[in-house]
């Protein structure tokens, strides 16, 4: 079978679109020559056919910015701030980006820019809107106040489909509150605070760290926990565990037992997974940072391809299962066929999946679906405890601390119960603290559907302009690191923000300016869920351990934050010491 690749597509529709004015314009100038008898010589009528297109797409870009710039200023707006490249169509400034996004520090690309040009700016790529702001209202008109006029757009759709197929991250309108509806009520508060699961995972975690302990190595805290939510979440989610937790960790680099760089070190099923679906991430991700030109660098296929083979065998495997229990199910109850009930209720057994195949047996929704939940809530939770972890090992005073509130709490031994993790406000602001400089999701994207206008960040300038179609990038991370937001000392680690003073002065009046887990109708459906996963497994650790220290001797070289960071002091570029980086979410470069 002949399947055309992404690059070929592209250049078929854009070759087509070339032509097309060229050929027309071709067209109607011998037919006025022929009807009025003017001889125009063929050479001329090749010369114009060829300019034709650009001159078309010109006159198009002229327009649509003359139209904008009229439509501003009918409403009293002006444009959006717009960077000036040194190159054509601001190609340096796309550059830019590829490189930063490659070897960089996260949103270092955008940030130089923000810095010249104010908290929203439009980039402008190749003749296209390109629009970044880290403003709290901004963000507030997209995903709550005006939520009905933003949406993900065919554009991100697009390019996530090969992984992320038709689920809740990846839909919009009727599709997505399909999806929502069908997936909300499994997210209820009892059935998350259901701790045996984490428990028994938690405890492997532990013996997989004193084991290490004993024999003097680091652990990879990440790799570590990229397994206990991985189990947690295929148990959780799925009913079926599949166990990664068992298989072999890697050793730290300069232990070269086992080279630590390729991080998929065994052929166990759940580690070629979670290798694959990281890649494919990683793929869907850079396309979206190209923008409308990633195609090209698909001429000769879909790059995801290889790693979906693998992605999509282990999900099979999972609904064909499922699939196949409901269809017994029903024949036990006479019911002849999958029906598909749309039963909202959840019983105490059931899964996530045991829910879905109630909508639908379709296997492509379902995969879509799981594949989806993964990523929301497995590589979410994962990363945000390495980077709790981070600062634990770097901060000793905040480890201390956080011990006495675990100790005093809970105890030693006993296992916590939901009312402990109500109750231990220094966890829940180290978490929150965690989140602000890491949200794991730093960077997400919208498409304004009507043109409108939004407030202006300098009060004494006119409202911005948002022309229709527009795709607007917004980066909480770039915003919860704003000073005029959160103080001079933004950028440091200082859990009792979120316990002091400060509360009051920044938050409280201005609770836009924090969004790990996003707002408005599409907030995190596994806010609560993620936050009780991550406090038993903290306050298990903590039981367990009485110090943690960051061992940046196990870090593969080529992983390590670049020296040349440190000249930025007193940012948290300047402090790290690890590498941050960005697939779709955020993640220790090389493991930590
Ligand atoms: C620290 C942990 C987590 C963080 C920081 C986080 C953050 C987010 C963010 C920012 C979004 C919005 C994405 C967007 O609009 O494009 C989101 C959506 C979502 N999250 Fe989470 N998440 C976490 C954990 C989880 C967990 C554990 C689950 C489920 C088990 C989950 C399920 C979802 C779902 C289903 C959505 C899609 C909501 C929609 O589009 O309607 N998340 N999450």
């Amino acid at each position: 079978m002949t399947v055309i690749t992404p690059g070929i597509d592209f250049l078929l529709r854009g070759g087509f679109s070339y032509i097309f004015p060229s050929v027309v314009f071709a067209i109607a100038l011998s037919h006025i020559s022929h009807s009025n008898n003017i001889p125009i010589p063929t050479v001329a009528l090749v010369l114009i056919g060829l300019f034709a297109t650009p001159a078309y797409a010109f006159v198009r870009v002229y327009t649509s910015e003359w139209k904008a710039r009229c439509e501003a200023r009918r409403l009293g707006a002006r444009l959006i701030p717009r960077v000036k490249g040194a190159s054509v169509g601001n190609l340096d400034v796309l550059r830019k980006l590829m490189r930063n996004s490659e070897n960089g520090y996260p949103g270092d690309g955008s940030a130089s820019f923000i810095k010249e040009y104010g908290p929203i700016v439009d980039l402008h790529i190749l003749w296209d809107y390109a629009v970044v702001t880290v403003c709290p209202e901004h963000i507030k008109a997209m995903l709550a106040k005006d939520f009905n006029n933003f949406e993900k757009g065919k554009d991100f759709r697009t390019n996530m489909n090969s992984v992320l197929g038709t689920g809740v991250f990846n839909s919009d309108g009727d599709m997505w509150k399909f999806h929502r509806s069908m997936t909300r009520p499994f997210f209820s508060r009892d059935r998350i605070s259901h701790f045996d699961l984490f428990d028994r995972h938690a405890e492997i975690v532990i013996q997989k760290m004193r084991e290490r302990s004993r024999q003097g190595l680091a652990i990879d805290f990440q790799d570590l926990m990229g397994r206990f939510t991985l189990d947690s979440a295929t148990e959780f989610l799925f009913g079926s565990c599949v166990h990664s937790l068992n298989g072999r960790l890697p050793y730290p680099y300069d232990k070269q037992l086992l080279h630590y760089s390729d991080s998929h070190p065994s052929e166990e099923v759940a580690e070629k997974f979670a290798h694959a679906f990281l890649e494919a991430q990683r793929i869907i991700s850079s396309r979206e940072q190209l923008g409308w030109v990633w195609p090209l660098t698909e001429i000769w296929g879909d790059k995801t391809k290889e790693h979906m083979k693998v992605v999509d065998a282990f999900v099979a495997l999972i609904v064909k299962d499922a699939v196949e229990k409901k269809r017994l199910a029903d024949e036990e109850k006479g019911i002849i066929g999958v029906a598909n009930q749309q039963n909202d209720e959840v019983t105490d057994d059931e899964t996530l999946l045991d829910h879905l195949v109630k909508f639908t047996s379709d296997p492509v929704v379902l995969r879509g679906e799981v594949l989806n939940i993964m990523i929301a809530g497995r590589d979410t939770t994962a990363a945000t405890l390495t980077a709790i972890l981070y600062f634990l090992s770097t901060h000793p005073a905040v480890f201390a601390r956080l011990r006495n509130e675990v100790i005093e709490k809970v105890g030693t031994s006993r296992r916590p119960t939901f009312e402990n993790i109500r109750e231990m406000k220094f966890l829940r602001a180290v978490i929150n603290e965690t989140l602000r400089l890491y949200p794991i999701v730093p960077f997400n994207v919208r498409t304004s559907i009507q043109p409108t206008v939004w407030t202006s960040p300098d009060p004494n300038e006119k409202p911005l302009y948002i022309p229709a179609k527009t795709k607007l990038s917004y980066s909480v991370m770039l915003m919860h690191r704003r000073k005029d937001l959160w103080g001079q000392d933004a950028e440091e680690f200082d859990p009792d923000r979120f316990l002091d003073a400060r509360l009051n002065k920044y938050l409280i009046p201005n609770s836009f300016a924090f969004l790990p887990f996003n707002a408005g109708p599409r907030i995190c459906l596994g806010q609560q869920f993620a936050y009780n996963e991550m406090s038993f497994m903290v306050i298990r650790l903590l039981q367990a351990f009485g110090s943690s220290t960051l061992d940046e001797d196990a870090q593969p070289p080529h992983t390590k934050p670049n020296p040349a960071w440190k000249n930025d002091v007193g940012t948290r570029k300047g402090m790290e010491k690890f590498f941050p980086k960005v697939s779709l979410t955020l993640y220790a470069h090389g493991g930590l």
